[in-house]
């Protein structure tokens, strides 16, 4: 389990994270979603114990994050971060071990993990020899391989092609249900409410609404926070969230979104 009470985070003169209370539980994959600089990244690197909260606290499994060595804290979080590089030219598997290095058996958790995000067949390979969509899979098999309790990924999605986007949210709730917290920011909100137990959903620096996806994406919440008209409906599989092809015209607040 990890949570925030009454968290703030300021960067420079912007209160990017404000008075946000959360609890993300194990077992569920949690969507962070949210307009451009509406605090994602920031609450995931508080999370992750990369910025430090100006107000109120992280507390993981009952411990402050504050109180723990880096090595405890990376023991339990594991981060993608949203920029992501990779530095040395190594195989993609010698890359995915390096997230597994904590474990004897690194090796066959590196395995594992690449079969998730279907890359066995170019384990050998140099990771710079491939495409942009298969490096975040190499990297996403790495976050994997740590077995961390807690892993946060911010926009994981990006640069994976539509039935990637699907087979890796897949492949997260399945750690979800081997009993991980996710926690994944996300601006894909069908897919948002489609893969994911529950939606946070952050709107200047604050949490605007949160809760299982049909709850928490009401159209007034879509409408203010996204300026987009939509709303789940019924369909053959379910409800399902339909968001209209265009923005809400209301010209004032999409230039104050878009300056
Ligand atoms: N290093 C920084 N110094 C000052 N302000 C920052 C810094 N990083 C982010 N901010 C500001 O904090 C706010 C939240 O930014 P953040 O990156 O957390 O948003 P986000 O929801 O992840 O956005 P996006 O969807 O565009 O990635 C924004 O107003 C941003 O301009």
């Amino acid at each position: 389990m990890i949570e925030t009470q009454s968290l703030s985070v300021r960067l420079a003169q912007t209160e990017a994270v404000s008075d946000v209370s959360v609890r993300f539980e194990p077992g569920r994959i949690y969507g962070l979603v949210g307009p451009n600089g509406s605090g994602k990244t920031t609450l995931l690197r508080a999370l992750a114990g990369l910025v430090a909260p100006s107000e109120g606290v992280v507390r993981i499994d009952d411990h402050a994050l504050s109180s723990l060595s880096l090595s405890e804290r990376a023991a339990r979080i594991g981060y993608l971060p949203q920029t992501r590089s990779i530095s040395w030219d190594l195989t993609v598997r010698e890359i995915v071990q390096l997230g597994a290095q904590r474990f004897r058996d690194a090796e066959v958790r590196a395995e594992a993990a690449l079969t998730e995000v279907g890359l066995s067949a170019v384990a050998h390979r140099r990771v710079f020899s491939l495409s942009g969509g298969q490096a975040a899979r190499v990297l996403l098999a790495r976050l994997l391989a740590t077995d961390c309790q807690v892993l946060l990924l911010d926009e994981p999605l990006t640069a994976l092609d539509p039935a990637w986007q699907r087979q890796g949210l897949g492949v997260l709730k399945a750690a979800a249900a081997r009993g991980h917290v996710v926690i994944a920011s996300l601006h894909d909100l069908g897919l948002a409410a489609a893969f994911c137990d529950s939606v946070c959903v952050m709107h200047d620096g604050r949490m605007a609404g949160s809760g299982a996806p049909e709850q928490a994406f009401t159209p007034a919440l879509l409408a203010e926070v996204f300026h987009l008209n939509g709303g789940f409906r019924a369909s053959d599989d379910g409800p399902a969230l339909h968001l209209a092809a265009h923005p809400v015209s209301s010209p004032t607040s999409l230039s104050d979104h878009y300056s």
